[in-house]
């Protein structure tokens, strides 16, 4: 665990909001000065929101990090004096949880809690109404006069930054180290298969981690800007620790929930097949994946899951069509899900109710857990867990956080995972682990 940081909500601290709009800096000069922790959120249909700084940070541990989060958050917005002009630049909490309820604690994960939500000093909005600058400050000192001071000299700042020059080369990558080689893969997938047949399991999700040395320092600014080219229909996300050099990003296609007034989207994303070298054996692959039983049984496994999850919060809800969704490296089966809440639940219940999806668990949830201590030999730390953003009205957006690594500079480590049915095969799914390493590894090797 990394040094246990105070929790700087109490009663009678007040939290100071302004914010304005701006000419619009670029994303990776922005990024490029902000100061660590640093936080990106990029989701397709919503703003491109950068943090920088934390004028306060919540974390919590155990299975009750949800709530506790949900509760500290809650008390933190409670004493604002908040002046957004436009919902975009409204004042958010930006972090993740870690995927097992015992947190993340062996290395690469060291500095990442069970839970940690970072309320930035400084954030840049980029919205369709146009972008802007908000400036937060917590605690005794936190004083209109001095936030909108302060508002002044980001917009200041923001105004002269350097030049970015142009995008910069992946780092390379000189050695790889594999948590899991093919003999353990089978004997690990073999044996959850052997489980699934005994009827002790439905469903279990296997990943590996894959750590990376690299020729030269990852540049955070520009591995995201690359990412946004390639996959800018998926969810990229950064997020860091208050201290030490450790980043936690990725592109990943996987909605966990998003939560705006009463209406909730989700969906299940699971069954996969590659990509074809030509467009016509890409349509061959994916009409395969939609009439293949094996990946049909997989995915709805997790669609009816997620629709469990979800009935008793909703007053209504509503399955779109399985369709297929093509992505640079990979193509998924994916079903749209959505409904209207009966109450006003704050986006962590539901993120709480929805983690973790057989997408990335499995079925009996308990159970699948277990297999997943029992097999992996890594810890997935914030890997495949929710990572997103709530504000003060409880709204939010989550993402899994899938194709993604954490870095700590000259150093990356990639994860991947499959889901094992009962008809899975140890080569195949080896084989899929690898091309799921595909997004962020293309962009480490040169
Ligand atoms: C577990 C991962 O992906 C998940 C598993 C999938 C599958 O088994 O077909 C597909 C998409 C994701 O829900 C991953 O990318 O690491």
């Amino acid at each position: 665990m990394g040094a246990p940081q105070r929790d700087p909500v109490a009663v009678g601290e007040g939290l100071v909001s302004r914010a304005v709009q701006i000419p619009t800096p670029p994303f990776r000069a922005v990024l490029a000065d902000a100061t660590t922790p640093r936080t990106v959120w990029s989701a397709p249909g919503e703003a491109t929101v950068v943090g920088s700084d934390a004028a306060a940070t919540l974390t919590a541990n155990g299975p009750d990090r949800f709530r506790r989060i949900r509760d500290r958050a809650e008390a933190l917005f409670e004493t604002g004096d908040v002046h957004a002009g436009t919902e975009a630049a409204c004042p958010r909490l930006f972090g993740g949880f870690a995927f097992h309820d015992d947190g993340a604690e062996r290395p690469p994960w060291t500095d990442f809690p069970g839970a940690r939500f970072v309320f930035p000093r400084v954030q840049v909005t980029y919205a369709d109404n146009g972008t802007w600058l908000t400036v937060n400050a917590v605690g005794p000192d936190a004083t209109p006069e001095a936030v909108e001071t302060r508002l002044e000299e980001e917009r200041e700042r923001l105004a002269n930054l350097p030049d970015p020059g142009p995008v910069g080369d992946p780092p390379g990558v000189t050695d790889r180290t594999r948590t899991t080689d093919l003999d353990d893969w089978c004997t690990g997938v073999n044996a959850a298969v052997d489980r699934i047949r005994s009827g002790e399991l439905q469903k279990v999700v296997l990943a590996q981690a894959l750590e990376c040395s690299l020729e030269e320092r990852l540049s955070i600014p520009d591995i995201l800007a690359r990412l946004a080219e390639k996959y800018p229909d998926c969810h990229r996300f950064l997020v860091e620790p208050a201290s030490g050099d450790a980043s936690f990003f990725g592109a990943t296609p996987e909605r966990l929930v998003t939560r705006h007034g009463r209406t909730v989207e989700t969906g299940a994303l699971a069954g996969t097949t590659g990509r074809g070298e030509t467009p016509a054996e890409d349509e061959w692959l994916a009409e395969e994946l939609m009439d293949s039983e094996k990946n049909v049984h997989e995915h709805e496994l997790v669609a009816d899951a997620i629709r469990d999850q979800l009935a008793p919060f909703a007053a209504s809800m509503s399955t779109g069509e399985r369709t297929v969704r093509r992505l640079a490296t990979v193509q998924h089966l994916w079903t749209p899900i959505t409904a209207e809440l009966a109450r006003d639940e704050h986006v962590l219940d539901l993120v709480e109710a929805l983690h973790p999806t057989p997408a990335v668990g499995g079925l009996p949830p308990e159970k699948a857990l277990d297999t997943i201590r029992d097999t992996e030999p890594f810890d997935r730390g914030w890997y495949a867990a929710p990572v997103g953003w709530i504000d003060a009205a409880g709204n939010g957006s989550f993402a899994v956080a899938l194709r993604s690594a954490v870095s700590t500079g000259d150093v990356a480590t990639l994860f991947a995972g499959v889901g094992v049915v009962a008809d899975s095969d140890p080569d195949r799914e080896w084989d899929e682990v690898q091309l799921k390493y595909r997004p962020i590894l293309d962009e480490l090797e040169n």
